[in-house]
């Protein structure tokens, strides 16, 4: 909401942040303890007077000593509202950023996307005769609600059984209370996931709060007047606005600015296209608007609250659908939503709740009839309305689509498009996307034209975008953009921050709050990311057989080859238990190495939401850790079952065969650590096969076998799998005390296969540490997942 001086709404000014004429116009007052609701539409008239003189006004306020006779006027054009004061008496207050600021008499001031409330303020503040004025453009009859505020406490939360219990998983079952003690009130909140916040302050424990001050709980407006409690009742979207936006990149030659000033306000519940040529800087406008891109500078306010200040509590309430598609193939739409809600919904959800909402955002993207599908069976478009489905669980009141209608034909591009202009609308979301086609952007509320340079152009009607620019058709305004990009980010910023912008209060700084996100536990994380690993790869039973059968068939090999002195000739040993580690180093390697990367746009996601990287390699440890030893029981039994001779005597185990077993476990484990490292560095599958003969040869090498291990080479095989597997393999062989078989020729001693349990258990625990430092690396690794550009 801003002032505007003097200004006629015809005037350009007042286009440029115009809706849709489709958008209702409401007025609610409340005013002696009573409320009164106002479909503003029905009057007829494009100007309306409001004040106590029922002769001359056409909204009769019955508060004679507060308002004056005519104290003001409201003037519509479509869904935009201004109101002026007409120069009463006690004056009116307006609500901008956080804090009331008086009316100038006789301004008209312009409603916004966002609901705008006015004060009238008793002179003397104890009457309790204040009255409050919203003016909304919400459909939503009843879209603000007030119950009196009784002596005790008032409880806020998703529970029905909450003083005001409001249906959005954005909510908490408890989210907050109000106690009211002589005449004073304190507002607690009860560490709820989104958080509570007074006037854009997120509040620590408890706050006192007072009838000026405004309360945000999820995405809903509360305020105290005359000690009832007025509050948004219908979910909205969550407002925001970009203040001086850059972004730079490179650094010294390569510098490089990739946005450049950017301002724009997008009211609740708008959706919003932003359009621009190829590298205009359309997604990084939006990464940033989003508040996922920490790398800008500027300010970027929701509901007037400083987002980067307060990412970690307002992250939960944006939702974010990259252009890859965010879910897995291998599960069904249902079982995908499910886990999904398990991690983002808040931890108080109980399980009918999430199967509730399951169902609903089902419908809301018309999929209801797709809940038991394979994803991997749904079309394009289907998968990614599955796609929004996933972000839409936590019932987000923002929501970024990065061009979600690519790769979609014109009808199915339409339909979704139909679909988000109706969320935004009945679900209450303010929804932004970035897209290429333009086809069905008269659909959207709003434009932001992006100019190349992340210069913005135009931010304003999609209907007025030809006019503005003098062009006939949107094919022009992209040429005249490509050679004229300064000149139209000139006249934007003159007209949109300096007669506009400049006279608004810019919300004040305040003190970053440390108190993060209330998250779903470690353990319960763990749990959901290990349960969703086991259903994908039992899901995906091709892949299953042939990780399974891999192992079967190397060992049947295997026999093939072995000679038939093997376990008693060293020669014939050391080669086989040689194949054997190495079979062991490319099968774990094989699970695992392209395990990361090809999850990573959803791994990345959920990153950005409350995904621990910890608990998600753990995930990958625990199932990796059955697969691994299975696969270990299927080679070493299989192998030495078919073996003509055993090995004669254990170390420690019953039997020498369970200490190759367990050798054979830890060697594939150790692997698969270490390919997890490689698909974690990598970002996609084939980048990561390109590098598996890289890692394969170095274990080839360094294993001790083929080449005598001194010096730097000796060095480097401390960190290899292949010869701690072999000097594991040949203790329990026992190699060095085989016949060489050369008559009267002894073996030749390697230290290496130095008989012994202490010698033995060190290559155990050393394939266990690679295994555990392996991990940590990954997850060290995955830290720049953030900086994927897409
Ligand atoms: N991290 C980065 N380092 C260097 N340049 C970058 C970086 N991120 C973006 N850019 C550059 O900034 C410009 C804007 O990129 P962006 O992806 O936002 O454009 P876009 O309008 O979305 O393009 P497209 O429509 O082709 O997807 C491009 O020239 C891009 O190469």
């Amino acid at each position: 909401m801003a002032k505007i001086e003097q200004l006629e709404p015809t005037t350009y000014l007042g286009n440029i942040n115009s809706t849709d004429t489709r958008q209702a116009n409401r007025l609610i007052i409340l005013a002696n303890g009573e409320m009164y609701e106002y479909d503003l539409s029905l009057f007829d008239k494009d100007r309306l007077y409001f004040g106590c003189d029922e002769a001359n006004c056409d909204i009769t306020i019955p508060a004679g000593n507060v308002v004056s006779p005519v104290h003001g006027k409201i003037k519509m054009t479509g869904s935009d509202m201004y109101i002026a004061d007409m120069g009463s008496t006690t004056g009116t207050w307006i609500l901008e950023n956080n804090t009331y600021i008086r009316m100038d008499a006789k301004r008209y001031y312009h409603k916004n996307a966002a609901d705008m409330i006015l004060r009238i303020e008793s002179p003397d503040h104890n009457t309790g005769a204040s009255v409050a004025m919203i003016f909304t453009n919400s459909e939503n009859k009843s879209a603000w609600k007030c119950v009196p505020l009784q002596e005790g406490i008032t409880t806020i939360g998703r529970d029905p059984r909450n003083t005001i219990a409001l249906d959005s998983s954005s909510f908490s079952r408890k989210h907050a209370a109000i106690k009211k003690e002589y005449g004073q009130y304190m507002i607690a909140d009860y560490s709820s996931t989104n958080g509570v916040y007074v006037n854009g302050e997120r509040v620590m424990g408890s706050c006192q709060v007072g009838e000026k001050d405004l309360i945000q709980i999820a995405n809903s407006l509360f305020f105290i007047l005359n000690g009832q409690l007025l509050y948004q009742n219908a979910m909205n979207g969550i407002s925001l606005s970009m203040q001086n936006v850059d972004k730079i990149v490179g650094s010294n030659k390569n510098r490089k600015k990739i946005l450049d000033r950017v301002f724009c306000d997008i009211g609740s519940n708008e959706f919003v296209a932003i359009i621009g040529g190829s590298g205009a800087g359309k997604t990084t406008v939006m990464n940033a608007m989003s508040g996922f891109d920490s790398e800008i500078t500027g300010k970027i306010f929701c509901n007037g609250i400083d987002l980067q200040k307060n990412f970690n509590t307002m992250k939960n309430m944006i939702g974010f659908v990259p252009q890859q598609d965010i879910i897995y193939e291998n599960l069904t739409l249902k079982k995908m939503l499910y886990y999904t809600a398990k991690m983002k919904m808040p931890p108080d959800t109980s399980k009918s709740e999430m199967l509730l909402r399951i169902t609903k955002v089902l419908q809301m993207v018309d999929l209801e009839e797709h809940a038991q599908t394979y994803i991997r069976k749904l079309s394009g478009g289907q998968k990614k309305r599955a796609s929004i489905a996933v972000e839409m669980l936590a019932d987000p009141g923002l929501f970024f689509l990065d061009e979600p209608t690519s790769g979609l034909d014109p009808d199915t591009e339409q339909s979704l498009m139909h679909t988000l202009a109706k969320l935004s609308k009945t679900e209450g979301k303010t929804i932004i996307m970035v897209t290429h086609t333009t086809q069905s952007i008269h659909l959207c509320d709003k434009v932001i034209f992006m100019g190349p340079g992340g210069k913005i152009c135009y931010c304003g009607a999609p209907s007025e975008i030809t006019s503005y620019f003098g062009k006939k058709d949107l094919v022009e305004v992209y040429d005249e953009l490509a050679g004229n990009v300064d000149s139209w980010n000139r006249l934007y910023l003159q007209n949109y921050i300096e007669e506009y912008r400049q006279k608004a209060q810019t919300p004040q700084e305040r003190p970053t709050p440390k108190k993060a996100a209330k998250q779903v536990s470690a353990i319960k994380q763990l749990g959901v990311l290990t349960a969703r690993y086991f259903e994908l790869i039992w899901n995906d039973k091709q892949r299953l057989t042939l990780l399974l059968m891999q192992p079967l068939l190397i060992a049947l090999l295997l026999k093939v080859v072995a000679k038939s002195e093997t376990f008693k000739v060293f020669g014939a040993t050391q080669s086989i238990m040689f194949a054997l580690s190495c079979s062991g180093i490319w099968i774990g390697l094989f699970n695992t190495i392209q395990e990361i990367c090809k999850e990573r746009p959803i791994l990345k996601r959920e990153y950005m939401g409350n995904l621990r990287l910890w608990t998600y390699i753990i995930s990958k440890y625990i199932v990796q850790g059955v697969i691994c030893l299975t696969q270990a029981t299927i080679l070493t039994t299989v192998f030495l079952c078919l073996m003509k001779h055993a090995p004669k005597k254990a170390l420690f185990m019953p039997t020498p065969q369970l200490e190759i077993w367990v050798t054979m476990f830890l060697t594939i484990y150790a692997s698969a650590a270490m390919g997890l490292i490689v698909s974690a560095v990598v970002r996609n599958g084939d980048r990561a096969m390109a590098i598996a003969p890289f890692v394969l040869i170095i274990q080839l090498l360094f294993s001790g076998v083929l080449f005598e291990l001194k010096g730097m080479s000796k060095k480097i095989s401390l960190v290899t799998v292949s010869r701690w597997a072999m000097e594991g393999l040949g203790n329990i062989t026992n190699l060095n005390a085989l016949d060489s078989g050369i008559p009267n020729q002894p073996v030749q001693h390697n230290d290496f296969y130095n008989r012994g349990l202490g010698h033995l258990a060190h290559t155990w625990e050393i394939l266990g540490v690679v295994a555990v430092i392996c991990g940590i690396i990954s997850v060290i690794m995955l830290h720049n997942l953030k900086k994927d550009r897409r």
